[in-house]
């Protein structure tokens, strides 16, 4: 065994991952490991696909209807949930079925599973989590398409994938537990000239100041650091990703979250997003950019 690998028991067998490159990549990738929050599975049983972000659009009132019936209520976050994966996905641009992606961050792959289904791809997914990497391998066995998407247990900030191998790569609310400088250096490395790279994550707004009481509530709530919006464009000019969107879905994301606050599925972290949301310190952003 390589000394870079560390053995982990994984349902019965034994796995070999990549040792973690530094003790807070081994913190969060026991933090996913041990992550089973209903609010995530119940949300993925509706229709298999399986994500760790969060929702945008408007709510259909229609869709939940009198009776309070929760499973409705369930059904309503996970389409937003799957929107808010949709509306990246749109943003990569023009995507065939000899491409091949990159999901920096791949959780349990609901967003990948989701980009096959619309172009046909490849999609390779990195997580510092064997148990994500396994569950997401599960979901694409079960579905027949185990060849085409594929998630390991690898640091996104140092690849195994060739130079100019990816016609597009994103993450998906996965950006805030990294240096961006290093995390867009290596987007931009394995990105082909022309190909694009999207992101959807929450950052603070420099026009408040600094990151406020909220912003750090969510931060130790996730263990994660959530950087500034005006640091995702300075690293992204840095390294030959030039914006070609800035989209502030804020407004849009809003919404999911007053109606997960109203569920039986809520995890204490829905105030301090409603709040930074509300006032101006946080933001949910889109950011598309071409690399060139
Ligand atoms: C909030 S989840 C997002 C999952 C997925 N993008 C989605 O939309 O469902 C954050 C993910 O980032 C991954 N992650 C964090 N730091 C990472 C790193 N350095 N390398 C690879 N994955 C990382 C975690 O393992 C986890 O899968
Ligand atoms: C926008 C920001 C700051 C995101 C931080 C990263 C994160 C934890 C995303 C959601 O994961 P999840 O779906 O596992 O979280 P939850 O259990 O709250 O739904
Ligand atoms: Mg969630």
């Amino acid at each position: 065994m390589l000394s870079t690998e560390l053995t982990v028991p994984s349902n019965g067998r034994t796995l070999q991952v990549p040792k973690p490159a530094t003790p807070y990549q081994g913190d969060i990738a026991r933090y996913w490991d041990g992550e089973a929050r209903p609010v995530n599975l119940r949300l993925g049983d509706v229709d298999g696909l399986y994500h760790h972000h969060y929702g945008i659009g408007d709510v259909d009132h229609s869709a939940l209807g009198a009776d309070g019936d929760e499973q409705k209520l369930i059904a309503e976050l996970h389409r937003l949930e799957s929107a808010q994966a949709d509306l990246l996905l749109k943003h990569l641009g023009d995507i065939g079925p000899d491409d091949t992606l990159m999901d920096a961050g791949c959780g349990r792959g609901g967003s990948m599973v989701m980009a096959n289904q619309r172009f046909g791809c490849s999609v390779e997914g990195v997580t510092l989590s064997a148990k994500q990497a396994e569950f997401a391998n599960g979901r694409a066995a079960e579905l027949g398409i185990q060849d085409r998407v594929r998630a390991r247990v690898c640091n996104m900030l140092s690849t195994p994938f060739d130079t100019g191998q990816m016609a597009a790569s994103w993450n998906n609310e996965s950006s805030m537990y990294v240096d961006l400088h290093d995390l867009f250096a290596e987007h931009s490395r394995v990105l082909k000239v022309g190909g694009r790279y999207v992101t959807i994550t929450g950052c603070w707004n420099p026009r408040y100041g600094q990151p406020s009481k909220w912003v750090s509530q969510i931060n130790a709530h996730f263990e994660c650091n959530i950087h500034s919006r005006r640091e995702y464009l300075r690293a992204m000019a840095d390294n030959r990703l030039v914006p070609q969107a800035v989209i502030d879905l804020t407004p849009d994301t809003l919404p999911y979250w007053k109606l997960r606050a109203t569920s039986s599925l809520v995890t204490g972290i829905e105030e301090a997003f409603i709040k930074s949301y509300e006032d101006g310190s946080f933001q949910y952003v889109l950011i598309a950019a071409d690399r060139v």
